[in-house]
């Protein structure tokens, strides 16, 4: 079963508690948080204490994408505000092991990150430490950005060798996820979609997540 989660990057943050709600009634299977520094990315959003003050607010496991420089230094914070899973890109992590292991000491799923221009070929030595693997099909800073279809082949790649290695990370989709580019994703091998825009921007958000799961 395909999963989805809404990212709140395109909530309306005056009311962050209905707009998680919302989608949790809309059939959410996790919570995106999408975390941006202003240096490795060219925009700026939250930082753990968003983390735990909507923590109390759902169960739903709490997807944390962070798109900062120098992760190390903030992984406990986020890890103790209550994150479920947090992901570091590849681009930001020099000791990209020493990261993953870092997350994971703290009892949270450990996921990895690539841009739409980093070759898969750079995450295959760490496939079989991570819980997730995030494939970028937009550049990363803003939502409502066009999906980039040249991504989908690395969604086949990075599926072809999770099972040629018997390993059971679940890939995730990141970017212009949509009903028309869903569909490629899931065909391709992606087990979670993050949809912002296409969620949030939406009247009827349960009908908005159907549609997106729907997508045929
Ligand atoms: O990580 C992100 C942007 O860097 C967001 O998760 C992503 O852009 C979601 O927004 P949309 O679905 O509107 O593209
Ligand atoms: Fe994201």
């Amino acid at each position: 079963m395909t999963k989805i989660a809404p990212s709140i990057l395109s909530a309306d943050f005056s009311k962050l508690g209905e707009e998680i709600k919302d989608v949790e009634r809309g059939g959410s299977d996790y919570i995106h948080v999408d975390v941006m520094d202003g240096h490795f990315v060219p925009n700026i959003t939250i930082g753990p204490l968003i983390v735990e003050s909507i923590r109390p607010i759902t169960d739903l496991p709490l997807d944390v994408h962070l798109m900062i420089e120098n992760p190390d230094q903030y992984i406990e914070q986020f890890a103790k505000a209550g994150s479920d899973i947090i992901t570091v890109h590849q681009e930001a992590c020099p000791h990209l092991h020493r990261t993953i292991q870092l997350i994971k000491s703290y009892g949270v799923k450990a996921g990895v990150v690539i841009n739409p221009a980093t070759p898969a070929e750079l995450i295959k030595p760490i496939l079989a430490d991570v819980d997730l693997v995030l494939l970028m099909t937009v550049n990363p800073g803003f939502g409502g950005q066009s999906f980039i279809d040249s991504v989908v082949p690395k969604i086949e790649q990075v599926s072809s060798w999770r099972e040629e290695l018997g390993l059971s990370f679940e890939i995730e989709i990141d970017g212009g996820v949509k009903k028309g580019t869903a569909k490629r994703c899931v065909d391709a091998g992606a087990d979670v979609l993050v949809a912002g825009s296409a969620v949030f921007k939406q009247e009827d958000r349960a009908k908005a997540i159907q549609d997106i799961l729907n997508d045929k």
